[in-house]
């Protein structure tokens, strides 16, 4: 007896949060009766999709929550590879990045976790979660095979990553009941089983042969066939269905037998800018999800809370290259900001049918303020600030340095050259390897916009020793498709004038540490103008938030009279802006970046600053969202269509 005891006590120091140690705790497939197993009885997952890379750490407690009050058993997570070694071999598992407390929150409110680490995950999300530093030096890498530098990068990440996640394995006592490998490989060209195989053994030889692995595809035979592999469990994702049976005909080809299982139950849809915002029906959606529920499967709503891409990381599709916007709302069920909506509603009725209601009330919306309108002020234009605030000088060059060689991946740089010869009247500048979007001025004085694959081209005119700066946004890498290999940024080829490369640039990586933005001695002579175009500039201001027991409170930043730029809120990155392009008109500021008394915002204005149009230099906080406004698609100018050689001034 003594043994058996010792065992017990030996099994439940090794397993953490163990509560009933006489029980060895498991989760499976029975496939005779089509279902998972928990602890030996039946179960069916009622999930949604959260990402806490889209969340602010301190509310997260707050979405979880009001998950679990919508009636779900569980959540699925993706985990972005670039937010956690944002360079090679430096790990960050720490505030934002820190998914093992995300996970235990998950685990304390009584949520399982159906895990999707990657290590790519697409999810709109730059590079599909891919780091930059992947293709330094690798510029004909081939992500998502065998490429072994490729996968020499996944096995230093995958022995770090599932590491942390092991122990919250659900027999090792966490909530993490399932795996993902990969991310809907179906669907891409590569079709590498070895790399596959790869994967499926990495995480065998680290998580144990107690989890359930899995991999989700589109619901069509083309995506299967690729997509999945002996060992690991195959799932498929589907949109609003009436006719299940069908959607599940597919999963059938590969699993005759198990759970029926849609990994991505799409309650809405992306956006991306200068596209209407994207809706789907609340009563349509909880009429499918009925019948899904109806019908035995497991499912897994995606998104549930689809949060913000704060900063630099939304990604883009391509082709052609479209950049996905700031907010990720998704017309989910838990708004961007995790306010309860129609949809929340309708959901929870239709799980009530099926499971008892939760033991919680669903928790309110969190408030929101109308902060009003504030002074923003010119603090420099993006040269000089460039010239004064580049740490070390800038890059000398013969030729243009893609943004991945210099070591600096997201945000903005700018390339100048210093003109050799005089330029009496206007000459072709062309720049093909613009990625994406590249802001052309001649001692600042704006001549044009160039964009990919669109119009790289703008004529200009200068005496020799003038300054021809390009300034260029790294506007996404790609997250979906074939061509995710193709995401150097910056200027990947060189610039020609008349058909002749120039040579000798300096290159001024534009600071992503936004807190060296000092006020200038204020000039009060605003920058250069062209037409509607204004030289690239910082602007500050100051929000005053009352110092009251209730304030701060979430708000919404509107910028409308602005064109395009990015946004720092007390040198938080807030995200990009383009209410010249459309939905997005408006970008959620949540409560946690803002602070009692003044508040310092800083915006990089790229095209044209209203301060200068006609005087309203000034933004507006809001206590409503705007997402789905007017939408400009060609791509973002209220002046109208894109010249031959650029945006015309
Ligand atoms: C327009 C192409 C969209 C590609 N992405 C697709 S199909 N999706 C499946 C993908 O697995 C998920 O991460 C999300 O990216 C989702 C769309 O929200």
């Amino acid at each position: 007896m003594a043994g058996v005891t010792m065992w017990s006590a030996i099994l439940c120091s090794a397993l953490i949060f163990c509560f009933d140690c006489s029980e060895a705790r498991t989760f499976g497939i029975d496939y005779e009766n089509d279902t998972f197993v928990l602890d030996g009885k039946p179960f069916r997952y009622v999930s949604g999709s959260i990402h806490y890379s889209r969340v602010p750490y301190q509310y997260w407690m707050d979405r979880l929550t009001k998950m679990f009050a919508a009636g779900l058993n569980a959540i699925q997570v993706y985990i972005p590879w670039n937010i956690h070694e944002p360079f090679q071999g430096q790990y960050d598992f720490s505030g934002q990045q820190d998914v093992v407390t995300f996970l235990k929150l998950a685990h304390s409110i009584g949520l399982y976790v159906i895990l999707r680490p990657g290590p790519y995950i697409c999810a709109e999300w730059e590079f599909g979660g891919f780091p930059a530093w992947l293709l330094k030096g690798n510029s004909d890498i081939r992500l998502r095979s065998s490429d072994p530098r490729y996968i020499k990068a996944v096995d230093q990440w995958f022995d770090v990553l599932l590491s942390e996640i092991a122990p919250l394995l659900y027999v090792n006592g966490g909530p993490i009941i399932s795996v993902q490998v990969e991310n809907e490989y179906g669907s891409y060209f590569a079709c590498d089983y070895d790399y596959l195989r790869f994967l499926r053994q990495k995480m065998i030889d680290i998580l144990g042969n107690d989890v359930v692995l899995f991999t989700t595809d589109g619901d069509g035979i083309g995506y299967l066939r690729c997509g999945t592999l002996q060992g690991l469990y195959t799932t498929v994702d589907f949109g609003i269905t009436y006719n299940p049976a069908q959607n599940f005909n597919v999963q059938r080809v590969w699993e005759p037998k198990g759970p029926l299982v849609n990994s991505e139950f799409y309650t809405g849809w992306l956006d991306h800018w200068g596209e209407s915002h994207s809706h789907t029906d609340a009563a349509a959606f909880a009429k499918s999800l009925d019948l899904l529920l109806a019908y035995g499967a497991n499912v897994n709503m995606y998104m549930f809370e689809g949060g913000t891409n704060f900063g630099f990381w939304n990604g883009a599709e391509y082709p052609p290259f479209k950049a996905i916007p700031t907010s990720y709302d998704y017309d989910a069920p838990l708004s961007e900001a995790g306010d309860i909506t129609e949809k929340y509603v309708a959901i929870r009725q239709v799980i009530s049918k099926y499971y008892p209601p939760p033991p919680i009330p669903i928790p309110p919306s969190t408030p929101k303020f109308a902060y009003g309108k504030i002074t923003m002020n010119l603090v420099a234009t993006i040269p000089d600030y460039l010239e004064k605030y580049t740490p070390g000088g800038p890059i000398k060059s013969k030729y243009p340095i893609n943004m991945e060689e210099i070591d600096h991946y997201y945000g903005f740089v700018m390339y100048r050259h210093i003109l050799k010869d005089n330029v009496s009247w206007p000459t072709t500048l062309d720049i093909m390897g613009v990625r994406d979007r590249g802001y052309v001025m001649i001692n600042q004085i704006p001549f044009g916009i160039i964009e990919r694959d669109k119009n790289t081209s703008v004529n200009i005119t200068g005496v020799i020793g003038d300054y021809l700066d390009v300034l260029v946004e790294n506007q996404a890498r790609i997250n979906y498709g074939n061509n995710i290999n193709d995401n150097r940024k910056g200027l990947i080829t060189n610039v020609t004038h008349n058909g002749d490369p120039l040579t000798d640039w300096l290159i001024y990586p534009l600071l992503e540490n936004i807190t060296l933005v000092q006020p200038f001695s204020l000039k009060h002579s605003y920058p250069k103008q062209n037409g509607h175009l204004s030289t690239p500039a910082l602007y500050a201001g100051q929000l005053v938030v009352p110092m009251e027991a209730a304030h701060p409170m979430d708000t919404y930043f509107d910028m409308s009279l602005w064109t395009k730029g990015q946004i720092w809120m007390n040198n938080f990155n807030l995200g990009r802006y383009w209410p010249a392009a459309g939905p997005q008109i408006r970008l959620y500021v949540p409560k946690p970046v803002l602070k009692q008394g003044e508040n310092t915002v800083i915006m990089l204005e790229l095209e044209s600053s209203p301060c200068i149009q006609d005087g309203n230099c000034f933004v507006t906080f809001m206590d409503q969202p705007l997402i789905n406004g007017t939408v400009h698609p060609f791509l973002g100018h209220r002046h109208g269509k894109l010249g031959h050689h650029g945006y015309l001034p």
